[in-house]
């Protein structure tokens, strides 16, 4: 039977408006179906808000430390307002981009609206049925919600609201030390708030390296922020307009709560089950080819539970469009997905940890440790502060690698490229331009060939016989 369109699309975030885009450019016939506006949490309340406050948080943190310099100014005066209003002007230049008028340009049939499947081949929008060869769910996630007595009642916020607030907390809880906890809670401490983080596990970011985690640590103590590790808010109550939240063996108070502790998949209202297309306990379920367990139903980015970042769903959203287009032959892989959480420093990962590594490869690994405290421009610049630690197997192909320290979200790139084109870690032994950061990369390979040297006892006695007989003929 005909089917009018050759893909629609539910979800018109970072991962949707990428298939919806590429495949209305390739000339296939596209629907977009929306249920809010276009854009995600990546525009409206997740990367964009979150790094340019960062970025006004950071400019106060820099007039602070100003004096280190040599250079004195008076504590910064911060409009709290003033600093919002750049965050929502951030959002207002870049929106045009995923507009629906650009994606309508590009060919897109851009509906609003908040539809569920009808059967294994029906999308219901608007009182329409939409039938197509395949279909892409990118719904994406939301604040999981916590069951913590009382938090209701004392009202929260989470990253859907913080970023419109005009008015700075005095005093801030956030219950959760993931990425968001950790950006925002360094954020509003540096913008005058007195931040306690609650976190769940025995560190902040338990998802990174515990040693580049540990220069983490050491930043937000110097910093003033408060971090409760191993201890969850367990009831909260509101006395004279103060929220008291109660942790473990401590009793915190705070003007404001936020609520940044993991996400839950965007699934609910689609009527899955009338589609064939299973859920597990993360997100939807899909194999390497992004197919769910209807396969002309595909998903990609958050909804998926998996690694929830804005490139990630780009990244699936393409194997998606191919798959579902053409034949479902690409798949995913998982080697190379690279990430990074820009608090100061910035703490960026690529594949393996050494643990990981080690459970997978046992001895045939190595780890290279370079500190940015030798690398001259860090010095310069007075962020010394961090490392860059890469793993590899005993041949110097790479496994994973861990940076801590400033610009590291940028830094990894060089490493990154290594990772997808094999590269072995004397890859990133090339010239590099002096003095810059980017030399943490080199001299982790010089180091790296420097132990390799040491450990080679033959060949430092061979060198030594063959200049012994070299001087002896002058
Ligand atoms: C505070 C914060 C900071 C972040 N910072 C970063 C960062 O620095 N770097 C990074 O890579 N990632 C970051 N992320 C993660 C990133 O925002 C997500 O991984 C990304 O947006 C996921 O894309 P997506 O397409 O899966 O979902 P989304 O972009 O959220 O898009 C989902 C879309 O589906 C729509 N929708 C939902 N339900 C329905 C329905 N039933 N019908 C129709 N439409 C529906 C929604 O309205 C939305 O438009 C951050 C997230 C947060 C919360
Ligand atoms: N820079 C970035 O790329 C960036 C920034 C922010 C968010 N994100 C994405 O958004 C996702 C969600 O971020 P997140 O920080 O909400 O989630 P997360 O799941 O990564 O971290 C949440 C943390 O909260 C803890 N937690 C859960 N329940 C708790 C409780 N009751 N009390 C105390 N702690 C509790 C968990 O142990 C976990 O460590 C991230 O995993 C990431 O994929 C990315």
């Amino acid at each position: 039977m005909a089917v009018e369109y050759d893909l629609v699309v539910i979800g018109g975030g970072s991962g949707g408006l990428v298939v919806a885009g590429v495949a209305a450019a390739l000339k296939a016939k596209v629907a977009l179906v929306e249920k809010h506006r276009l854009g995600g949490d990546c525009l409206w309340y997740g990367c964009v808000p979150s790094k340019s406050l960062i970025r006004a948080s950071r400019v106060a943190y820099e007039v602070k430390q100003a004096g280190r310099f040599g250079i004195y100014c008076n504590d910064p005066q911060i409009d709290f307002a003033k600093a919002i209003a750049h965050v929502q002007n951030t959002i207002t230049t870049i929106e045009p981009h995923d507009s629906p008028e650009r994606f309508e340009g590009l060919g897109v049939e851009v509906i609003f609206g908040d539809g569920k499947f009808v059967d294994k081949k029906t999308f219901e929008v608007n009182n329409r049925r939409l039938k197509a060869r395949s279909f892409v769910i990118a719904t994406g996630s939301r604040p999981a919600t916590l069951p913590i007595p009382g938090l209701k009642e004392a009202g929260f916020i989470t990253n859907e609201e913080v970023f419109e607030i005009t008015e700075r907390p005095d005093t801030l809880a956030i219950i959760g030390g993931g990425p968001i906890g950790c950006e925002l809670g360094q954020a509003f401490s540096r913008l005058g708030s007195k931040v306690t983080i609650i976190a769940s596990r025995d560190r902040l970011l338990p998802k990174e390296d515990p040693e580049a985690v540990e220069v983490i640590h050491q930043q937000f103590k110097s910093e003033g922020i408060n971090f409760l590790l191993n201890t969850k808010a367990e009831k909260i109550e509101v006395v004279d307009g103060k929220k008291y939240i109660w942790a473990g063996k401590e009793k915190i108070v705070a003007d404001q709560i936020l609520v940044a502790a993991g996400r839950s998949p965007n699934v609910e209202s689609l009527n899955l089950d009338a589609a064939g297309v299973k859920v597990g306990k993360k997100g939807i379920e899909v194999n390497s080819k992004l197919q769910t367990s209807n396969p002309h139903i595909y998903a990609c980015g958050d909804v998926l539970g998996g690694y929830q970042f804005t490139h990630v769903a780009s990244y699936q959203a393409n194997i998606v469009l191919k798959n579902a287009l053409f034949l479902p032959i690409f798949k995913v892989s998982d080697r190379v997905i690279p990430w990074a959480t820009f608090t100061e420093p910035e703490l960026a990962r690529v594949g393996l940890t050494e643990q990981e590594a080690r459970e997978k490869y046992g001895n045939d690994i190595r780890v290279v440790k370079q500190e940015y405290a030798d690398v001259d421009r860090a010095q310069a610049d007075g962020t010394t502060a961090g490392f860059a630690k890469i793993i590899t197997k005993r041949n110097g192909q790479i496994l994973g690698a861990h940076l801590v320290g400033a610009a590291a979200g940028e830094l990894i790139h060089e490493i990154i490229l290594a990772m997808s084109h094999n590269l072995k870690l004397s890859a990133l032994s090339g010239i590099h331009i002096y003095p810059t950061l980017s030399e943490v990369n080199s001299k982790a390979t010089f180091a790296q060939t420097r132990q390799n040297y040491e450990q080679n006892h033959r060949l430092q006695q061979m060198l030594s016989s063959i200049f012994r007989v070299i001087r002896r003929f002058g």
